[in-house]
């Protein structure tokens, strides 16, 4: 589960001014549950992701991700999560499988619970074709794909995908948003932030709709049509963030 309350964060621009990149934004998600960070470009939606990935400290507000505090606890915050972003590097000389069993090892699995885990994940992910291929010889989508296996290795309870289908073709788009969905029915906790609106109507159970750093709407796809009497969610996001 992930809590946020009240998070805010400041940057001090050009001219010395502070500014609200994210300013007052609380939502929660639950097990189960994919939910949508929906905004333009500087939205504020990487930077929250950054603050509950404990990148960032929050200038206001708190939030807890799986029961641990994101400001007390961000060592564990960090073993429960698996993040990915569209330009998560892989290195260049390791091979697909060197690199998913490289960060297994940096969360402390190891011997055989760690080769059954990469058995797993190669397999589910399709993978197994290029496991031994060098990430300098790897096209986008499989970068991908072992950017995606390297979040789950550890196999956390919350997902945080900051755009994660951005610059893929669309086969690979789809392989992404279905291991996504596969996810949700594991009983995973997903946050998700794209500019997509088809991946949220796709993919998330429940939205928030960012605009300059404030949530201007949240709600499931039903209740945000209801609410604003707008059945074209394309016009809904145009007409809440413009
Ligand atoms: N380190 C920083 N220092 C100063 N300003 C920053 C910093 N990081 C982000 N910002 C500003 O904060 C605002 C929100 O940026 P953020 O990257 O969170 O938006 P976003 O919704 O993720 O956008 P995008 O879709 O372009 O990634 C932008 O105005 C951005 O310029």
């Amino acid at each position: 589960m992930i809590e946020v309350e009240g998070l805010t964060k400041f940057f001090t621009g050009p001219d010395g001014a502070e500014v609200a990149a994210v300013n007052d934004v609380s939502f929660v998600v639950n097990p189960g549950e994919v939910f949508g960070l929906l905004g333009a470009n500087g939205a504020g939606k990487t930077t929250t992701l950054r603050m509950l990935c404990t990148v960032l400290r929050p200038s206001q507000g708190f939030a807890t991700v799986a029961g641990h505090d994101i400001a007390k606890e961000p060592a564990l915050v960090r073993r429960s999560i698996g993040f990915l972003s569209a330009n998560t590097g892989v290195y260049d000389r390791m091979t697909a499988w060197e690199m998913v069993r490289y960060y297994g090892q940096l969360y402390g699995l190891s011997g055989s619970a760690l080769t059954d885990r990469l058995e797993e994940l190669f397999g589910t992910l399709q993978m197994n074709d290029f496991r031994n291929v060098p990430g300098g010889r790897l096209s986008t989508g499989m970068k991908q794909k072992v950017s995606i296996a390297r979040a789950l290795v550890h196999d956390p309870p919350v997902l945080i995908f900051d755009e994660p289908t951005a610059g893929l073709d669309v086969l690979v788009q789809r392989a992404v948003l279905r291991s996504i969905a596969d996810l949700r029915g594991r009983g995973k906790t997903i946050l998700f932030s794209t500019h997509v609106m088809t991946e949220v109507e796709k993919l998330c159970d429940r939205v928030a709709i960012m605009s300059k750093g404030t949530i201007v709407a949240a709600g499931s796809l039903p209740e945000l049509r209801a609410e604003f009497d707008q059945p074209d969610l394309e016009e809904l996001f145009f007409s809440l963030v413009s």
